[in-house]
């Protein structure tokens, strides 16, 4: 039992800051260092998940003998992921087993509750939610009304520093993303007039991408839709890619985000776009108005899991506890998100569309995309997933394997904290070439393989990932 006590005394010492696990593993004894170094580190990766199970149990109200949280991290810790309590037959042992059954079933309620099917899935949850702390604040710079060099220029004549981290008041441009700067987390940006004129728009690195993996041309003969438009970062994206030629249908079927929408895409001087108070799915993909559309983008309602707020929202929500509650949700949002992906499968000249989601889970993501795949609308029109070659090559994180055959797990993109974003998923479709004209065709993959930043910052992603 000594060995659970001294593991406790680290957690403790580490909770007082009195040092880092490495430099407080070293005090310990050498004969048990490295036992209990590998009781702490396994303990410590659970940690939120221990805690919450050991709280929901009651266990140190009801059990005096448990001294501590650190102990009760420990000990519990050996029960559920080692299979048992390595001591004697003691009080404190025995303490901790009178509560094995509800600590166990407490256990697979928070694995659900965080979507995560084994336990090392739920290590990885946590440490996820650890890194989102490290997300720096994204600045996209509307090059509609401004350039990247003019706002580097105004940041650093602000007092900013381009590029030294160790400075508190830092900023960089995004290795991939052409117009976006990242700034540190704390940093107070927003109440300035370059925010409020639409120059600059805060927008996380991931949402940037599907505008980018669309890549609409910029021509004047070029027609896109944007189905689930508002607030508008991305229709706002798209024009700014477009350089504000062509023409952007903006769908937005919620009244009052309607009204954000046009202001928004207002101030950002968007001025080839057409916004309409529609439901998508209302919309006939005949109709004369949409003949020419090529591109659509839908980013549709979603659990919004991946994103970072509303990650710690969904760990502590009491009002999906229930496993099926959350089943049902994630269901009903994949079916509608099915539909619109099929709807857009209908518009007869559409030769591209992009499928994103802010959601972690593979039910609305990797799940949503093969049923599309099989569907009936993509038999008739012959849609596919574009090859990984086409879509962000070089980001590293690709989609959850085994769902999607592996060239087209390869094909869609997920993003996570651990790259400094939100959770995100990217997947683009394409109808083949043979079933278009070669000149629409060559203007969808001019677009999409010029898209600003793709090319710079492909190369540095690979290296930055390998
Ligand atoms: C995830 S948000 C879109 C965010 C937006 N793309 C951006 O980057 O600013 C989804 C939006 O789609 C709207 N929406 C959901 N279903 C829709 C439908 N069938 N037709 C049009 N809009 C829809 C929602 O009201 C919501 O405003």
């Amino acid at each position: 039992m000594n060995f659970y006590f001294e593991a406790a005394k680290i957690i403790d010492r580490l909770n007082a800051k009195q040092g880092s696990v490495k430099s407080l593993l070293n005090t310990l004894p050498e004969k048990s260092r490295k036992r209990t170094a590998a009781l702490v580190i396994e303990t410590l990766k659970y940690k939120r998940a221990l805690e919450q199970v050991i709280s929901a149990a009651n266990l140190l109200k009801d059990e005096k003998k448990i001294t501590s949280q650190s102990l009760a991290l420990v000990l519990v810790h050996d029960l559920l992921l080692s299979g048992s309590i390595q001591a004697g037959d003691g009080p404190v042992k025995q303490a901790i087993l009178r509560h094995k059954t509800r600590l166990r079933s407490e256990w697979q309620r928070v694995k659900i509750k965080r979507g995560a099917k084994t336990d090392a899935e739920l290590a990885q949850v946590d440490d996820v939610q650890s890194q989102a702390a490290q997300i720096p604040r994204y600045v996209r710079v509307n090059s509609l009304k401004w350039s990247i060099d003019e706002a580097v220029m105004a940041f650093q004549k602000s007092g900013f520093d381009l590029g030294n981290p160790r400075d508190g008041r830092y900023f960089a441009r995004d290795a991939h993303i052409e117009n976006l700067l990242l700034f540190p987390r704390q940093a107070q940006l927003t109440d300035t007039p370059e925010f409020s004129d639409g120059r600059l728009i805060i927008q996380d690195k991931a949402s940037c991408f599907p505008a980018i993996v669309l890549g609409p041309p910029a021509h004047p003969g070029c027609v896109i839709i944007d189905a689930t438009a508002a607030p508008g970062n991305k229709t706002s994206h798209l024009s700014a890619l477009m350089g504000n030629q062509g023409k952007i249908f903006a769908l937005e079927r919620d009244r009052k985000r309607y009204g954000t929408l046009k202001t928004m895409l207002a101030r950002a001087g968007c001025g080839n776009v057409e916004a309409l108070n529609l439901d998508f799915l209302s919309t006939n993909p005949n109709d004369e108005k949409y003949a020419r559309v090529t591109h659509i983008l839908l980013d549709p309602s979603c659990s919004g899991s991946g994103i970072v707020n509303r990650m710690d929202h969904l760990v502590e929500s009491e009002s999906e506890s229930s496993s099926v509650a959350h089943a049902e949700r994630l269901a009903k949002l994949a079916a509608f998100q099915l539909q619109m992906i099929r709807h857009a499968m209908k518009f007869p000249a559409v030769v591209k569309i992009v499928y994103s989601t802010c959601s972690i889970h593979p039910e609305e993501n990797e799940q949503v995309v093969s049923a599309a795949l099989r569907s009936t609308e993509a038999a008739a029109s012959g849609f596919r997933l574009a090859p990984r070659t086409t879509v962000l090559p070089a980001w590293s994180r690709r989609g959850k394997p085994g769902i999607l055959c592996d060239a087209d797990t390869a094909a869609v993109v997920r993003c996570s904290p651990e790259d400094l974003t939100n959770g995100f998923f990217v997947s683009c479709f394409i109808r083949p070439f043979g079933t278009l004209s070669d000149m629409r065709v060559e203007t969808t993959v001019a677009g999409h393989d010029n898209a600003p930043g793709l090319q710079s910052g492909a190369t540095s992603a690979e290296e930055e990932d390998t």
